[in-house]
């Protein structure tokens, strides 16, 4: 049975198609990249999948339940997590009090005493051990995004979607972006990575969804996708061929 599977999924803003028809599988542990030119609809999407957009129509299962037409919060309860584009920290509060706001809206809510340690876990799994305290307007960029990882991995999520998490990382940071979400899938974490830093998605990704204004223009394993003509013509450009 897959995890997730979107049927038909279409997203209309006035007389703009931004999501046409889309329909795929994610099966439980791959790594999937959805790619695509700027505005193909792949942030629109992810939008859907996470409740935050409703759908104009299809559907989107999570296992055996229609999770489309549910709000976020019940979407996230059900194990389906993500980080945005632009990160969207809490600036004034400290490194762990931005993880616990997210442990305090799980499920499963933890506050207080009872979540510190679920914080330093958190916190340690995603390369910021021991900075609970640290405010988070003194971050680095990368460390922002660690640490809105952590915020979302607060859910303990089945599903996560990651929106061009990698983006703007020198080669270090990334390389070490690059561990960090092959150490979550080795944990189980299925995932679906919006991403443009092709390295990355060489890396890290089995198989990939490659979209052109608003539709699926291809999908299967990496190598073959990235080698085919449409999408090298519609996304990679010639350069790549
Ligand atoms: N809330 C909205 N209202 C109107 N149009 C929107 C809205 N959100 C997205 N769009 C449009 O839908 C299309 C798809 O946008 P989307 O952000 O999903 O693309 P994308 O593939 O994620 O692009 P990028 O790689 O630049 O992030 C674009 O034409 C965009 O302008």
């Amino acid at each position: 049975m897959s995890l997730l599977r979107l049927n038909n999924v279409t997203k209309r803003f006035g007389g703009l198609t931004a999501v046409n028809g889309l329909s795929f599988d994610l099966a439980e542990g791959e790594i999937v990249g959805l790619l695509g030119p700027n505005g193909s609809g792949k942030t629109t999407a992810l939008n859907m999948i996470s409740g935050y957009l409703p759908l104009s129509d299809g559907s989107i299962g999570l296992v055996d339940e229609t999770i489309s037409g549910l709000p976020p919060e019940h979407i996230a309860h059900r194990g389906v997590a993500r980080t945005f584009q632009l990160v969207r920290a809490l600036p004034s509060l400290s490194v762990g009090e931005n993880v616990l706001a997210a442990l305090a809206f799980r499920k499963a809510p933890l506050w207080g005493a009872g979540a510190k340690a679920e914080i330093d876990t958190l916190l340690a799994d995603v390369g910021l051990g021991g900075r609970a305290d640290q405010p988070a307007d003194s971050l680095t960029y990368i460390d922002l995004k660690r640490m809105e990882l952590a915020r979302a991995l607060a859910s303990d999520p089945r599903l996560l979607l990651l929106d061009e998490w990698l983006a703007g990382l020198n080669p270090t940071e990334l390389q070490a972006g690059i561990e960090l979400i092959s150490a979550l899938r080795q944990r189980g974490i299925t995932i679906l990575l919006v991403e443009h830093v092709m390295d990355a998605v060489r890396a890290l990704c089995t198989r990939c969804i490659v979209m052109n204004t608003g539709s699926k223009i291809a999908d299967g394993p990496t190598a073959e996708v990235l080698a085919d003509a449409e999408v090298i013509r519609a996304y990679l450009g010639a350069d790549h061929a």
